[in-house]
């Protein structure tokens, strides 16, 4: 693709759907190769709204709107960087000629929703997941986990980072799990999967670009696997490189390029993988960087979003490894607006550590508010270091 100038005839125009952590840290790849770059998030003052060259609020769930804000922007990409959006006015867009979608519109179709991915994964492809059975109905829920067996986790099919998400360890705490995937679940509400609990000895991120090589075509290319902390669902610490047997991380790679492969497209995915031993079972997908992969802003010459930014524009990759690294999250502690952070100065001090503030006007206790980096020596010692910086800083009402 020939790049241009921004705010030209000649630009390269990039709409990112969603404009969080993770978008904000794609516009700034963009913008350093003179992509115009707009951002639309459902709220003002999104992270990526602070670095775009415009930026829109809109319901994204809202197909007509999305079309229209697609209209009247021309972007030649749409960037999906969350779940929640109208997928069916992208498959609409895409078929029109408008703009092509990223990866495909199919791919951010079938994973805005857990049935899709997880039929596409199992059913269709034939991968090692999670048993899993879908419910509509408190009953039918009850159902399910007898025929799965305790414990079992229960998602809503539509929400992510852990949203709505519960382990259900016995029929007594049945009804509470479905209460609270239906409050925590987005757009459609009152079904969810109900999973059996695997067993893993870790899990991973395995970050996977498709991009287009030398002849033209596309090629795959895997990051080193990042090892992460999941609490209630969300990420809190991930690592680079977590070492795995050879098995298990050829298997990784077979799993991560059968996904991928069928999503199509170009860009960065994120696979999430569970392991025991050489034995690894697929859990889902991300066809866009991934909140573990921030760690890669530590270890990698290019981090996802550069990789991400690369990929869609038809540019070469390169997946390397520079250092082992950690991330960790630091959250917002508190329901308040416009909240203030001390303590940076000490969590920078320490050898190897860096942070992002992501900038967000609104915290909540639980809200991802920024987040701790640090490269060392080793994957361990990196996470040391990223926890102390994280621990380090501190939320304040302003
Ligand atoms: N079947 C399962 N067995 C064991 N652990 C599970 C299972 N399903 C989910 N988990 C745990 O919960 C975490 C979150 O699950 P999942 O990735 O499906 O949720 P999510 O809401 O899509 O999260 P995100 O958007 O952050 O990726 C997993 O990373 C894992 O730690
Ligand atoms: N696991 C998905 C994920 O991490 N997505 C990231 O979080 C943002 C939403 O944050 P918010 O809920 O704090 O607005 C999204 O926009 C994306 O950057
Ligand atoms: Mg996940």
């Amino acid at each position: 693709m020939r790049l241009g100038t921004p705010l030209s005839p000649s630009a390269t125009r990039v709409m990112l759907l969603g404009a969080g952590e993770l978008g904000k840290e794609v516009i700034i790849a963009l913008q350093r190769l003179g992509v115009e770059t707009i951002a639309v998030d459902r709220y003002a003052h999104a992270p990526g709204h602070q670095v775009a060259h415009r930026a829109h609020v809109i319901d994204m769930t809202d197909g007509a709107a999305l079309r229209a804000l697609i209209e009247a922007e021309q972007p030649q990409l749409v960037v999906p960087e969350i779940e929640a959006i109208a997928t069916e006015a992208l498959l609409e867009i895409e078929a029109a000629g408008l703009a092509e979608v990223i990866p495909t519109a199919r791919a951010a179709n079938l994973t805005m929703n857990r049935e899709g991915i997880r039929r596409l994964a199992a059913e269709t492809l034939g991968l090692p997941t999670s048993p899993y059975v879908f419910a509509d109905s408190l009953a039918a829920m009850s159902e399910a986990a007898a025929k799965l067996g305790y414990p079992v986790i229960v998602k809503p099919v539509m929400s992510s980072s852990g949203k709505g998400q519960s382990r259900v360890d016995d029929a007594s705490q049945l009804a509470a799990a479905w209460d609270y995937a239906a409050a925590g679940g987005r757009v459609h509400k009152g079904r969810v999967i109900v999973e059996g609990l695997i067993d893993f000895d870790y899990e991973i991120t395995l970050l996977t670009v498709r991009a287009l090589g030398a002849s033209g075509a596309v090629e795959t290319h895997f990051c080193e696997p990042i090892g992460h902390v999941q609490v209630k669902g969300d990420y809190v610490e991930s690592w680079q490189p977590q070492p795995m047997s050879p098995v298990a991380l050829q298997r990784a790679q077979e799993i991560a390029a059968a996904v991928t492969g069928n999503l199509g497209g170009r860009g960065v995915f994120g696979v999430e993988l569970f392991v025991k031993g050489d034995a690894v079972w697929f859990s889902e997908v991300s066809p866009r960087p991934h909140d573990t992969g921030m760690v890669t802003m530590a270890t990698q010459r290019l981090n996802e979003f550069e990789l991400h930014a690369r990929a869609i524009l038809g540019l070469p990759v390169d997946v390397g490894l520079r250092e082992p690294g950690a991330s960790a999250v630091i959250y917002g502690a508190m329901d308040a607006g416009g909240i203030a952070f001390d303590g940076v100065a000490d969590a920078l001090r320490a050898a190897g550590v860096d942070v992002r503030l992501f900038g967000k006007p609104e915290a909540f206790p639980r809200r991802r508010m920024g987040v701790a980096l640090a490269a060392a020596e080793n994957a361990d010692e990196a996470r040391r270091r990223a926890k102390a910086a994280a621990a380090a800083i501190k939320p304040v009402k302003a």
